[in-house]
């Protein structure tokens, strides 16, 4: 049973003070919270942001500074407490997603990558491969193919219009995917 906690978690944007709260905090999770030593480490060990939301008051979602998103599996975007990450979450995370960007469209956060394919079919494969991926985790990119042989997808979180973790999974998902083929060689320099 998934139980969050709230708790008002000190930024980790200020180091030497924010550490030594942070131990306090992590203690108290033990105590107050009835937190196994081994669920605190992994609390400690992951990246914990805090949630942009008001609402959550301190609230936090982690994200794992090890593990490979692409291991990692999208939850339903329907769940009562996604939050779209902040910006400043967003800024941290991006480069653990290769030749992805971080683009805001108008306020909301997006990560878009391009590719030029050899033809119009292989750019319609590549969706095909691409659209096996988001069925299987249930969360799915915007697909453009433009001028024929450019391609370009968006990935975002529609239910709360912006970034979650769920994005960054597919984008790591996406980024191990057999494209070679279908894509046109880059022009010797
Ligand atoms: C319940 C299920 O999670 C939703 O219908 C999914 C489907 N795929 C999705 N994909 C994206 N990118 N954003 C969403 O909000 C979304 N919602």
């Amino acid at each position: 049973m998934f139980r969050m906690i709230h708790l008002s978690l000190p930024s980790l944007s200020r180091p030497p003070q924010a550490q030594v709260r942070l131990a306090s905090l992590l203690q108290r999770l033990r105590t107050d919270h009835g937190c196994s030593i081994t669920q605190v480490n992994r609390i400690f060990q992951n990246h914990v942001a805090l949630s942009s939301s008001r609402k959550l008051r301190g609230g936090f979602r982690t994200f794992s500074t090890s593990e490979d998103f692409s291991a990692k599996k999208c939850v339903p975007c329907n769940a009562k407490d996604l939050r779209p990450m902040t910006e400043e979450t967003a800024n941290e995370l991006i480069s653990r997603v290769p030749e992805w960007n971080l683009v805001n469209e108008s306020g909301v956060l997006k990560l878009n990558r391009s590719w030029k394919v050899k033809s119009f079919l292989k750019g319609l494969e590549l969706f095909r491969l691409v659209a096996e991926v988001a069925e299987s985790e249930g969360h799915h990119p915007d697909l453009h193919l433009v001028g024929w042989n450019n391609v370009t997808i968006e990935i975002w979180t529609h239910a709360v219009g912006g970034l979650t973790e769920n994005d960054f999974i597919l984008a790591a998902k996406i980024n191990g995917l057999p494209l070679q083929d279908l894509l046109r060689r880059k022009a010797k320099s």
